[in-house]
């Protein structure tokens, strides 16, 4: 197979340590043996190991560092410290375990016989430059504890370069949960298919830089045990670009390309409104209307010329009192209410919520539906409803699913099974839950945890949408876009004005050209 086409869809696959360890038994049985495959991956890992070296100046004269597990972990950390010893690297192997897997312990006995450097204490891996982590990967089920948990805190901290072997010692795959205590790696090399733990935002410091080792397992091995539409999936760089409505058919005019109506800001929060409408302009969206307290709307009017601004009767503190009488919700195929509203809004909700088109719940929205038992609100819904919480109004909406669930995963996925609705939680790891499916976004940047880049998100879905809506398509995909979009104009303009220079309204203007580059890599 093309291993461009493999590469795209093996990235787009999780699979947690139950399926892992499924999809290994099937391709042992089918005839690799498991200490080929071992020294297959672990040659692999050597081999990148031997390139992150050159890119940090790391030469045979540097001291490293290999921490060896009893599993199968530790058997990849003893065959990657072999192979960098033969290359001319100063090895010490660290392996506080009296047991050990056979493979594993063949492995030990061979690099003893060879004289490599075994040290019984940890103290004796402060001289060195790098350490490599093979003490667990998907084997790890209980926390660790004793010796071995007061090494692991040693050497964090130590603060030294950690490269890690498939996940960071004491992380869950399946959770990303901190089992006792974890390694704090700066690079780990994930082996054959992406784990949950990778795209969880509990574990993430731990994980640091993440990337993936493919080491060629079959296909077809792995859609036997996921299955076709496997529950758990990442968002990639091209399922995201194939869901855009680009290219545009030749003879579309604005309605054709869709309408958005955005209803947003207070006198309070007018910048809210602003970035909503900004974002929506990045979508491409045929019309964006906008509709705001009245004494607002000609601030709306000067940022946004091509919008059309409707102004609603507002309460004494500047929050929309209620929607024109006139306002025929029935022009729009998208609604994205929200940004700015504060809770005054509430009188306007009613008619939101009823209304005949997919509507897009967030901010405020999602405060005042709070108040109104959700659940029953969001599944009394007949067109689809997309709601875009972080964590706090997520538990705002549904106490009784917090009290529960702590994974970010499963509480996305039971909020949408409760009701109907997509639920969009956001965080460093953004998941996209229907009832069936569950969609994260692997790659983001901390510099959009700050004030209105919510907003911006929420106007790129909402003008996303129409054209999906008049296209008669399904939806989720293009939530997932939106999702994933946003975050690489974040990832675009933190890398060309650093993490702090990432303000919501600089977000809009990297909106485009994040699209644009990723269109050059994609063809
Ligand atoms: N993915 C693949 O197909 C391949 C994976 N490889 C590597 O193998 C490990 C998984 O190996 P496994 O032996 O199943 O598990 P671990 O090495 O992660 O650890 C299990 C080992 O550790 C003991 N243990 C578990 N928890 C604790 C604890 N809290 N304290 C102390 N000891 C603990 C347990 O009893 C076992 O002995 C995978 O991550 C890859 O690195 C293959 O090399 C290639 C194919
Ligand atoms: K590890």
């Amino acid at each position: 197979m093309n291993p461009q086409i493999r590469s795209k869809q093996i990235e787009q696959i999780v699979v947690t340590a139950e399926q892992m360890r499924n999809i290994e038994e099937r391709i042992f049985s089918a005839g690799i043996p498991v200490a080929a495959l071992m020294e297959k991956v672990a040659g692999k890992i050597t081999q990148r190991i031997k390139n992150l070296f050159l890119e940090k100046s790391i030469t045979p004269e540097h001291k490293i560092g290999i921490l060896v597990g009893p599993g199968h972990n530790g058997g990849d950390g003893l065959v990657v410290a072999r192979e960098l010893y033969f290359m001319g690297y100063n090895i010490v192997i660290y392996s506080p375990f009296l047991k050990r897997k056979e493979l594993t312990q063949t492995h030990y006995k061979y690099v003893q016989s060879l004289g490599i450097n075994l040290s019984s204490n940890i103290k004796e891996l402060e001289q060195c430059d790098v350490l490599i982590d093979g003490l667990f990967g998907f084997g790890l089920e209980r926390e660790i504890t004793g010796e071995i948990a007061e090494d692991i805190n040693i050497i964090n901290h130590w603060n030294k370069f950690v490269i890690s072997i498939d996940l960071s010692s004491g992380i869950h795959t399946d959770t990303g949960e901190i089992l006792g205590t974890a390694i704090r790696a700066n690079i780990t090399l994930c082996l054959g298919l992406w784990k949950p733990a990778f795209l969880q935002d509990t574990g993430l410091d731990y994980i640091g830089r993440a990337e993936l080792i493919d080491f060629d397992i079959p296909l077809m091995d792995i859609n036997a045990i996921i299955g076709e539409s496997p529950i758990l999936n990442r968002i990639t760089q091209n399922t995201a670009i194939n869901s855009l409505p680009l290219p545009r058919p030749a003879n579309h005019h604005k309605y054709k390309n869709g309408h958005l109506l955005i209803i947003a800001g207070s006198k309070q929060y007018t910048g809210a409104a602003i970035l909503a409408g900004l974002g929506a302009r990045a979508s491409g969206v045929g019309m964006v209307s906008i509709a705001v307290p009245n004494s607002i709307k000609p601030l709306l009017s000067l940022q946004l010329p091509e919008a059309l601004i409707i102004g609603c009767p507002e309460t004494e503190n500047g929050a929309i009192l209620e929607l024109p009488e006139n306002l025929d919700l029935s022009r729009y195929q998208t609604i994205v209410c929200g940004p700015g509203l504060t809770l005054e809004a509430q009188a306007i909700m009613e008619r939101i919520f009823t209304a005949n088109c997919a509507i897009i719940l967030d901010a405020d929205a999602l405060n005042i539906l709070a108040q109104l038992n959700p659940v029953f609100t969001l599944s009394s819904r007949k067109f689809p409803t997309i709601i875009t919480p972080h964590l706090g109004e997520f538990k705002r909406l549904f106490p009784e699913l917090i009290a529960l669930e702590k994974n970010q995963i499963k509480l996305a996925k039971q909020a949408a099974e409760l009701t109907g609705a997509i639920i969009v939680l956001k965080g460093a790891r953004t998941c996209v839950a229907t009832a069936n499916q569950v969609w994260i976004n692997p790659d983001s940047t901390p510099a959009l945890g700050r004030g209105g880049s919510g907003d911006v998100l929420t106007g790129l879905l909402g003008g996303l949408l129409p054209p999906v809506i008049l296209a008669k398509k399904p939806i989720e995909l293009i939530v997932n876009t939106a999702v994933w979009w946003h975050s690489q104009a974040g990832i675009l303009a933190a890398r060309e004005r650093t993490e702090l220079g990432v303000d919501a309204y600089t977000l809009t203007q990297y909106l485009i050209l994040a699209l644009t580059q990723s269109l050059k890599t994609i063809n």
